[in-house]
């Protein structure tokens, strides 16, 4: 992005490529042996144009890939004085003018509208790297004067990437709330002045929007996490130009440090042949790791001034960007299984099958006799409930212990089995007492029931 353009020592040309021509002074021979004209390939290039479209252009793809759960990093570098605040956060001045934050946080929202077939959760982060301390923007409780607290570490984790442990994660439900959080770690930040730039923010800044979006389907136990980061770097300044001293001077010499260790880890990303990428000098490359060369999304806006005075600047960032444009990053949706949510779909599972096994019970009794349907009772349990049923029956026992009616029928299903056999073996008797006694005429009488 180029803030200004001055006299004809910059020039784009659309889409995507810079042109740079320094006018040679006839005055400095030394300098007429150093080339004039540089060309920079990028993958686009924004002059005069609002701050909707920069977004558009820069912004909107990362926070749509977030809300798909894949993490994203905007980053504002450049040379300080060159609009890196304005481009991240914008100007306070007028709505229009807000930068690229305020509208990520306006897009999350009104996705998050539209996209009812999801339920999310988004919690903001503001972190601060001054003098290579970690600061939480948005530690002290709203109103307090309490210093922002310290002591927050980067830390690693398998499947979770990189994070800071210590830093408050503030959950908000609406624009409004997000915004308001935004204007009270704005609030708390360093900044300085300096010959180049009246506000200028001394430290590096992250911006950190965490979305976790589940699928309002009960029986989906995944769900989908993001990190959106938007940094606003702190600007890279040659001492002298900016005049600084005291204060200034040790903050300067802290930004440049974790700046050129910024470069290196990048040298070293863009040089397939590097195996080792030293991502731990500095607490900025550390806590940008993933952004840098792993799992994100990651777009580099390169902050120029197209002014003759800043060429040297000018020529380094525009260097930085080509060669952070041939580092590869591998961003890969971030998906979760909920343990919770695994048990209670297994519970569900359980009674689901034992629903269906009382269905099956009850279609096939429906379908066979009821004696097929129970296991049948024993010899041994026969004989004690008919044993019962006849000390009842002869007056000797008051009550019968019978499990069941279906134990009851089946008992009596037995006796009466046994009492036609009873009835066939008389019927038997009878007709061989007849055949004795039908020669001797003698009557014998067999009352069967
Ligand atoms: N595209 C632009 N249009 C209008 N004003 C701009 C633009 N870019 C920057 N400015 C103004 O220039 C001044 C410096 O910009 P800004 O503070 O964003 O620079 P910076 O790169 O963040 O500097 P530093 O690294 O020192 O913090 C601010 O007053 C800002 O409003």
């Amino acid at each position: 992005e180029v803030k200004k353009k001055k006299k004809n020592s910059f020039k784009s040309v659309w889409p995507s490529t810079v042109n740079i021509h320094n006018r040679k002074d006839p005055r400095n021979l030394a300098l007429n042996n150093q080339p004039s004209s540089w060309s920079f390939q990028l993958d686009g290039v924004l002059h005069h144009v609002s701050q909707e479209e920069v977004y558009a252009r820069v912004g909107r793809r990362a926070v749509l890939g977030a809300l798909e759960g894949y993490n994203g990093t905007v980053m504002c570098f450049g040379q300080t004085g060159a609009g890196k605040t304005y481009t991240m956060t914008g100007s306070t001045e007028s709505y229009k003018q807000r930068g690229i934050i305020p509208r990520a946080l306006q897009e999350v929202f009104q996705q998050v509208e539209k996209r009812c077939e999801y339920t999310f959760s988004v919690h903001l982060s503001y972190l601060e790297i001054y003098n290579e301390t970690l600061v939480d923007l948005l530690s002290s409780p709203r109103g307090s004067s309490d210093p922002p607290a310290r002591g927050m570490v980067v830390m690693e984790e398998p499947g979770r990437g990189v994070f800071i442990r210590g830093l408050t994660l503030h959950p908000v439900h609406s624009e409004g709330e997000a915004l308001n959080l935004l204007f009270e770690g704005e609030m708390n930040r360093i900044i300085g002045a300096h010959a180049l730039n009246k506000n200028s923010s001394r430290s590096h800044c992250i911006f950190t929007v965490h979305i976790e979006s589940r699928s309002r389907t009960l029986s989906d136990a995944k769900y989908v996490t993001s990190k959106l980061n938007l940094v606003d770097l702190a600007g890279s300044e040659r001492l002298g130009k900016t005049g600084s001293a005291g204060q200034g001077l040790k903050e300067a010499m802290y930004i440049n440090k974790s700046l050129s260790f910024l470069e290196q880890a990048i040298l070293a990303l863009a040089d397939r042949r590097r195996d080792h990428v030293p991502f731990r000098q500095t607490k900025l490359t550390y806590a940008l790791k993933d952004a840098l060369g792993g799992n994100c999304n990651t777009v580099l806006v390169a902050n120029i001034y197209g002014e003759a005075a800043q060429i040297e600047e000018t020529l380094s960032t525009l260097r930085f960007g080509s060669r952070m444009k041939r580092v590869q990053t591998h961003p890969t949706v971030n998906e979760h299984i909920d343990p919770a949510q695994i048990k209670k779909l297994e519970k569900e599972v359980q009674m689901l099958k034992e629903e269906l096994s009382i269905y099956h019970g009850l279609v096939s009794r429906q379908a066979v006799r009821p004696s097929n349907v129970y296991e049948p009772l024993s010899d041994a349990q026969v004989a004690e409930i008919q044993s019962q049923v006849r000390r009842y029956l002869n007056g000797t026992s008051k009550e019968i212990s019978i499990i069941s009616i279906r134990q009851l029928q089946e008992v009596f299903a037995q006796f009466k089995l046994q009492a036609a056999k009873v009835k066939a073996q008389l019927c038997q008797t009878y007709n061989l007492v007849e055949k004795k006694q039908n020669a001797r005429s003698a009557g014998v009488k067999v009352i069967m029931e």
